[in-house]
């Protein structure tokens, strides 16, 4: 254990320092949801990639509609149907229309598109809403459509490379795939794209009182949340999470399940077991060997280094960082109160699984508010303190949610923000202003 008690910030910087962003790999687009785009894509081929309708209606040549009003509309004879999809066009002569659906092709010699609604439908009445079904006018019928409004060129129509045309950037290297560019990429026929994979996250708690959620209580023992709440919160930050069940307060058993674990791991994040206590087992298991050759079966596996650190925070004093097994594979070791944890991932853990999925931004966003409080807050000297709070965007306030206590999971359940309040400073008066951390 470090005897140098650590800043929130120099422990954080030593985190990242040592962790790289993962390696791209080539991912289906489907699987590519959420990560790091590390090419430029450029766009293959135009889109729209041909001219077609916006409307379902008629092609129609400009001329021949000319001055049509429902009075005295431009009668046209049909010569055909033309679904989306279709690829043989029938060409648009004078006189002539054709039954185009939203999507399909103009055809040649059309150069506007006149929606059902402002026809008759084919069906000799007054202005149509709907198309009479494929089946009840067939393509080949040759009758008739009454135009009862013109159209300047090009109405209705969707010009070939008005969204972008062949040769374009569609996204540059760096952009993250939400939904929108995941549209886009299948738009131009990407089927896979080079991305940064979603960090593989291994979530495990500590700690012989615990039980899974679902099973009987028994004396003295309580629900194991830690696993769940940060199982969520490294999906919530975009890895994949597994979750371990709690691992007894044996550092024997707590090595063995590590190493099981490396095999699927980018980061391993613990719970618990990090204080001075004589069944503090996650640093009696991973603190006593630097470099262990791995052969015993007590052995810390090799490439291990944890450093257990004191941090000026509160909560979440007790800390552990270091790397683990054959690969480095890095380790946080967070303390086991459930809101020390749960702190100590959004201000540690979160920048960390960022990092390895190459995002350009690693950190939540931070706002000043004022302070909405009956009461001063309590800090205590020398650590900075992340208290539990909801903010108020509108009145640039915000308000403590519960205690200071590290074992108030219901407050923190409420909250959406963390407020801080600086090393410095052991009171903060109602009104005050202060950094918010907003948990999104
Ligand atoms: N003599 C001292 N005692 C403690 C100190 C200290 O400096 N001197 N530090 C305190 C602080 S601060 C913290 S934080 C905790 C950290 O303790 P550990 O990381 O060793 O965690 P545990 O002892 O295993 O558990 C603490 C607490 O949290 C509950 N817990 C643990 N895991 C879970 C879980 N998965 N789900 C729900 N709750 C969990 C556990 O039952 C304990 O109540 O040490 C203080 N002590
Ligand atoms: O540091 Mo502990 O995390 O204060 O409860």
């Amino acid at each position: 254990m470090s005897s140098t008690i650590w800043s929130v910030d120099d422990h954080l910087a030593d985190i990242l320092a040592a962790i790289r962003p993962l390696d791209p790999i080539e991912l289906h687009l489907a699987d590519a949801q959420g990560c790091v785009l590390v090419e430029d894509v450029t766009v293959p081929v135009a889109l729209p990639p041909f001219d077609n309708s916006s409307m379902d209606g008629y092609a129609v040549r400009v001329a021949d509609v000319q001055g049509a009003t429902e009075e005295f509309p431009a009668v046209l004879t049909v010569v055909g149907d033309i679904a989306a999809g279709g690829a043989e066009l029938p060409a648009v002569g004078p006189g002539e229309a054709a039954r185009i659906m939203t999507g399909a092709p103009l055809p040649p010699g059309a150069e506007a598109v006149v929606p059902v609604e402002w026809t008759d439908g084919g069906a000799g009445g007054g202005a149509a809403t709907t198309m009479l079904p494929a089946g009840s006018a067939p393509a080949t019928a040759g009758g008739e459509v009454r135009v009862h409004r013109p159209v300047a060129a090009g109405a209705h129509v969707r010009e070939r490379g008005s969204d972008v045309s062949a040769g374009d950037l569609a996204l540059a290297r760096g952009t993250v795939l939400g939904p929108p560019q995941i549209g886009l990429l299948a738009a131009i026929g990407r089927g896979s794209v080079r991305v940064r994979p979603r960090p593989r996250v291994v979530v495990l708690s500590t700690g012989s009182e615990l039980v899974q959620p679902g099973e009987a209580l028994g004396e003295g023992r309580i629900y194991d949340s830690n696993s769940f709440a940060l199982a969520a919160a490294a999906r919530e930050a975009g890895a994949i999470a597994y979750r371990v069940g709690a691992v007894t307060d044996d550092a024997g058993i707590l090595r063995a399940t590590i190493e099981d674990q490396l095999v699927r791991a980018d980061l391993v994040v613990t719970t618990g077991g990090v204080s001075v206590g004589a069944y503090d087992v996650v640093k009696e298991a991973l603190s006593d060997v630097g470099e262990a050759d791995g052969d015993g079966a007590d052995d810390v596996p090799s490439g291990s280094g944890v450093d257990f650190r004191t941090l000026a925070m509160q909560p979440g004093k007790p800390q552990g960082f270091g790397t683990i097994g054959p690969d480095h594979t890095p380790l946080l070791a967070l303390p086991g109160n459930p809101v020390s944890s749960y702190v100590s991932f959004e201000l540690f853990v979160r920048p960390a699984i960022r990092t390895l999925m190459g995002m350009p931004e690693v950190h939540r966003p931070r706002v000043r508010a004022r302070l909405k409080a009956d009461e001063p807050l309590r800090s205590p000297e020398g650590r900075r303190q992340f208290l539990r709070g909801t903010y108020d965007p509108d009145a640039g306030a915000v308000t403590p949610v519960g205690g200071a206590g590290s074992h108030l999971v219901a407050a923190l359940a409420h909250a959406d923000c963390l407020i801080v309040v600086p090393e410095a400073d052991t009171a903060i008066e109602p009104g005050a202003d202060l950094e918010v951390v907003l948990l999104g």
